[in-house]
């Protein structure tokens, strides 16, 4: 069965094109983050508040393998970590995976985070001038990761349509 991943950043549009993308193909979404949350009956940020990050990481990791082994078409919403920790990265090529890694611009991610980081704990207590500095360094350290994606598609100055338009052509 087909899983159709789409990474990349916070804020870069992984939830938002997911979501809109499975109208589209009608193939099922699934949001990552959203997944582990409904497992552990908590928010992302009470995870990292009450067990801290390894605890989540180890969390993000083994319900990003059951998605993946799941019998059904599905597409995955990951987060902006994902791919960055227990070689995930590694999962972006396996058999029936599409792996898109929809990639922003620094502007762009701190002009869609500076107004949406409150659910984010990594950032939710920068400010903006931390944020541009964080963003630029967290994106460089994680671009490794990131570029093991299969396909990449630029999201700066696009519609989320016109970004759906991009993925829907590399599925064709
Ligand atoms: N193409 C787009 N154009 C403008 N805003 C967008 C676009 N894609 C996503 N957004 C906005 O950016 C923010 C982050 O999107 P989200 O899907 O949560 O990203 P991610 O899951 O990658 O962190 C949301 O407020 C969303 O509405
Ligand atoms: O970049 C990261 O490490 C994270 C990104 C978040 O997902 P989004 O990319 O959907 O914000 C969420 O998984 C958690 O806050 C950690
Ligand atoms: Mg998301």
């Amino acid at each position: 069965m087909k899983k159709i991943i789409l990474l990349g950043y916070m804020g870069c549009g992984k939830s938002t094109i997911a979501n809109k993308l499975s109208k589209n193909i009608e193939i099922p979404f699934v949001d990552l983050d959203k997944k582990i949350e409904e497992k552990v009956n908590l928010s992302i940020n009470d995870i990292f508040e009450k067990y801290g990050e390894i605890y989540f990481r180890k969390l993000e990791h083994e319900v990003f393998i059951e998605l993946l082994n799941s019998p059904d078409n599905l597409i995955i919403g990951l987060g902006g970590g994902t791919p960055c920790y227990a070689n995930n990265h590694e999962l972006l090529k396996g058999d029936n995976v599409v792996s898109v890694y929809l990639k922003a611009s620094i502007e762009t991610l701190f002009n869609r985070l500076a107004h949406n980081k409150s659910k984010r704990p990594l950032i939710a207590d920068k400010s903006d001038e931390e944020m541009k500095e964080f963003i630029a360094k967290h994106l460089f350290d994680r671009s490794f990761y990131y570029n093991h994606a299969q396909y990449k598609v630029i999201v700066d100055d696009k519609t989320i349509d016109q970004t759906v338009m991009d993925i829907v052509t590399i599925l064709a």
